[in-house]
């Protein structure tokens, strides 16, 4: 199991200029995950009917491996729940349309351009660019979370694609540095931890902004971890 020894989420690096990570491309096929008994398959984005979601989680081979080694680290009974991975560039089109629709209620004075600025903070702008594509359009991302041996989902503190600062994946890292967390609160640095110490002990990336969305092989993980790029975007 894996030992965090009361570790906190060290600063992750800020992905800004992603788009020129240099891909050395490899052909590596996509494969389902809910062929793996260790993992519980969800595809949120086809269950909630978007518009070319497909019912399954597809990555590529080396991710699927590396979830399963990190699977195997965590507490017994634990597995992890996926809720996205590859995606249609039609679904990252409906993705970012829904985000640009929900924060134009919520910033009703921003500008067309802010408002698109500031949904890439959420969602990456729809690109099938071989040079720079949409990350989960490698099928080098995964969105994704912890069941405990019940089955039940691991308190993270918001639900997945929340759209307030608390989705960062270090708000309570920092919180606890001018405040006095309560139990609900300690439970979710907790978990975060505990996702994010299984998950990049095995080389997975975290995004800052989400807790739920990892990398593996494609520029954000690039970026973040000082590599070159494995993937572009693939179709099945
Ligand atoms: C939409 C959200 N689940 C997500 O995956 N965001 C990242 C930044 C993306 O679109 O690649
Ligand atoms: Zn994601």
């Amino acid at each position: 199991m894996i030992k965090m020894n009361n570790l906190s989420i060290p600063e992750i690096k800020i992905v800004d200029g992603w788009k020129d990570v240099v891909i050395e491309k490899s052909d590596e096929k996509l494969v389902p995950l809910s062929q793996n008994s260790r993992f519980i398959v969800k595809p949120m984005y086809y269950l909630s009917g978007i518009h070319g979601a497909v019912n399954e989680c597809y990555v590529r081979e080396s991710l699927a491996h590396k979830l399963e080694q990190a699977s195997l680290k965590l507490p017994s009974g634990y597995k992890f729940i996926i809720w996205d991975a590859w995606r249609p560039v039609e679904v990252q089109q409906s993705l970012f349309n829904n985000y640009r629709k929900k924060l134009s209620v919520k910033h009703p004075t921003a500008s067309e351009e802010e408002l698109i600025a500031l949904t890439q903070k959420y969602v990456a702008l729809p690109s099938t660019d071989v040079l720079k594509p949409s990350p989960h359009l490698t099928g080098g991302s995964v969105d994704l979370s912890l069941a405990d041996e019940k089955g039940k989902l691991l308190n993270m503190g918001t639900d997945v694609d929340d759209l307030s600062n608390k989705a960062a994946t270090r708000y309570y890292e920092i919180r606890q540095n001018t405040n006095k967390l309560n139990d609900n609160e300690k439970e979710c640095l907790h978990n975060r931890r505990l996702l994010y110490y299984t998950l990049t002990s095995v080389g997975f990336t975290n995004y800052h902004e989400e807790w739920w969305h990892y990398d593996f092989g494609n520029q954000l993980w690039g970026k973040v971890s000082d590599n070159k790029a494995i993937y572009s975007s693939i179709y099945i």
